[in-house]
């Protein structure tokens, strides 16, 4: 019947747009089917939803926290095609994804996880048997009886990074993704990266920059809307999508392989240490492929969920410390009274540095890295407070609503540590659990983030402080934080001074920094 129509990009839009009404046509009355309403949200145009009431649609939790005024905290809302309940209170998210996690444990699902090497992503895979053996590997080392196991690699690669401080300051970004990459293949497969340029260290890279590259939210719905994208070959012109495809799938397949084969190899040779890959594979000896498999992905994804959050969250800590000074001298008066000047800290003065703590509370809270967590689904149909929320609908548990909160934290854009301190300094028991997400599939990997974090902190403010940089005339240029986009956010680099704090601070990272090298 359309033999002679001209089949061009026009034909497909128009084409792709009266299914899509259709679609939302239907959603709208299989949405009416319990006769209950929906949460309240803004007003929802054909085709588009509510697309255009999003006052920052690259920062959408902005937007849905101003929502919170008009609609409350628990927000419906369709963007295009995608139906999402957004939880903006805490309350709110305890009671669904605690009290009812058998029906908010689930993620939803795209077409563009296979093609784009993102289908064996513990974070999310369907709430099913696949993802409970990803977690059953997971959860064994990663626990937090196992974190203190960790502590002697920990301090050793944040000293290697405090010498990479003396001898590169500038390039703080690039020491902060070493000394993550550093902990997290020692934990993991057992692996001492020794440069930057190291060769597992450029597998995991490039799949992670090809999966972040090729799955923007921009792109994902574009491919969710126009699906034939990713059916052009390679060679058709404009077909980006197809080839960033085919390049995740290949870095995908080789940070899955790579770094676990070479685990094998020297487990056959009896030259691996306990970690995450080797004693999964002891244990489960004689078991299948399907588990074997499992640990190969879960392994790659333990690295590929720590890179980007722990990354961040140094990078807000730098931040908060450039544009508060007076936290930073408090925090090193604490370390020079607890620990001294000729030795660094350890985990064993943690207890009595409470103030610190209290400065990785406040940057976890502050900037979260993903300031929406990770989107849940829902398995079946649900009634929360007399509103009807539909089986598979999108559930946004909106972390930056949560952690700036003005009744909990209140003049929440302010950096300040003290909101986690008694009158009498010790710590208030919010541990700040607000960034790690939810329920059944909460983070899995908080307490080595917790350790590793610490780790950093204490060991950089006990030797150096940073500093706003000086312009030619010697003036302070001043810091305008900036930050990236996406699922997972991080500042954007800023000028700045990092300096030894004292000429025996210099003598000491060196010496302790050699011999970290060495060892
Ligand atoms: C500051 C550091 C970190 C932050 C802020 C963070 C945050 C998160 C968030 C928000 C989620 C989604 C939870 C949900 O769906 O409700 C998550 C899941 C996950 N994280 Fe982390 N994370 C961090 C560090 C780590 C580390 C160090 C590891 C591993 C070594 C890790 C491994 C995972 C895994 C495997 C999941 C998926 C859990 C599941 O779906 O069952 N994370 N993380």
């Amino acid at each position: 019947m359309l033999d002679g129509v001209d089949r061009g990009p026009a034909f497909y839009f128009a084409i792709s747009a009266f299914v899509l009404a259709g679609v939302s046509w239907c959603q709208k009355c299989w949405n009416n089917r319990s006769h209950l309403p929906l949460p309240p949200g803004p007003p929802c145009l054909p085709i588009v939803g509510s697309l255009f009431s999003l006052s920052d649609p690259v920062r959408s939790w902005l937007s849905f926290n101003a929502w919170r005024s008009t609609y409350g905290d628990i927000i419906y809302v369709r963007l295009l095609s995608k139906r999402i309940v957004v939880v903006n209170s805490e309350e709110i998210a305890k009671d669904i994804f605690e009290g009812r996690s058998s029906i908010y444990s689930d993620k939803p699902q795209s077409i563009v996880y296979e093609p784009f090497a993102t289908d064996f992503n513990t974070a999310i895979l369907p709430y099913g048997d696949r993802w409970r053996l990803h977690r059953r590997i997971l959860h064994q080392p990663l626990r937090q009886v196992a974190i203190p196991t960790y502590h002697a690699a920990m301090l050793l690669s944040a000293h290697k990074m405090l010498f990479s401080f003396l001898q590169d300051p500038t390039n703080y970004p690039g020491h902060f993704e070493m000394f993550i990459s550093s902990i997290i293949l020692s934990v993991v497969y057992d692996y001492e990266p020794k440069a930057k340029d190291d060769r597992m260290i450029r597998v995991m890279q490039r799949y992670l920059e090809a999966v972040v590259a090729g799955v923007t939210p921009e792109g994902t719905v574009i491919m969710e809307t126009f699906p034939f994208l990713l059916w052009l070959p390679t060679w058709f012109p404009g077909a980006t999508f197809k080839r960033a495809s085919v390049e995740c799938l290949k870095s995908g397949h080789d940070a899955k392989e790579i770094p676990f084969q070479d685990v094998k190899n020297r487990m056959s040779t009896g030259q691996v240490s306990p970690c995450l890959v080797a004693d999964n594979l002891n244990r489960m000896n004689g078991f299948d492929d399907i588990s074997e498999n499992a640990v190969k992905e879960a392994a790659c994804i333990a690295f590929a969920a720590a890179s980007e959050t722990t990354f961040s969250t140094l990078f807000v800590f730098l931040l908060a410390m450039v544009l508060h000074p007076e936290v930073q001298v408090k925090a090193q008066a604490d370390i020079d009274r607890v620990v001294g000047k000729d030795r660094l800290p350890d985990f064993d003065d943690r207890p009595a540095l409470p103030y610190l703590d209290a400065i990785l509370r406040e940057t976890l809270r502050w900037y979260p890295a993903a300031p929406l967590g990770v989107p849940h689904a829902t398995t079946t149909d649900d009634v929360y407070k007399g509103y009807f929320i539909p089986k598979g609908v999108v559930v946004i548990a909106n972390t930056w609503a949560m952690t700036h909160d003005e009744k909990k934290y209140p003049n929440p854009d302010e950096f300040k540590p003290e909101r986690f301190l008694h009158e009498d300094g010790s710590l208030t028991n919010d541990t700040m659990p607000l960034g790690f997400g939810w329920g059944r599939r909460m983070c899995v990997g908080r307490h080595l983030a917790d350790a590793t974090l610490w780790s950093a902190i204490a060991s950089f403010l006990a030797t150096f402080s940073v500093h706003r940089a000086l312009d030619e005339h010697g003036e302070e240029i001043p810091v305008v934080p900036k930050f990236s986009t996406g699922l997972a956010i991080h500042p954007e680099t800023f000028p700045c001074r990092i300096i030894p704090r004292f000429q025996s601070a210099e003598t000491l990272v060196g010496l302790t920094g050699l011999v970290a090298e060495k060892s």
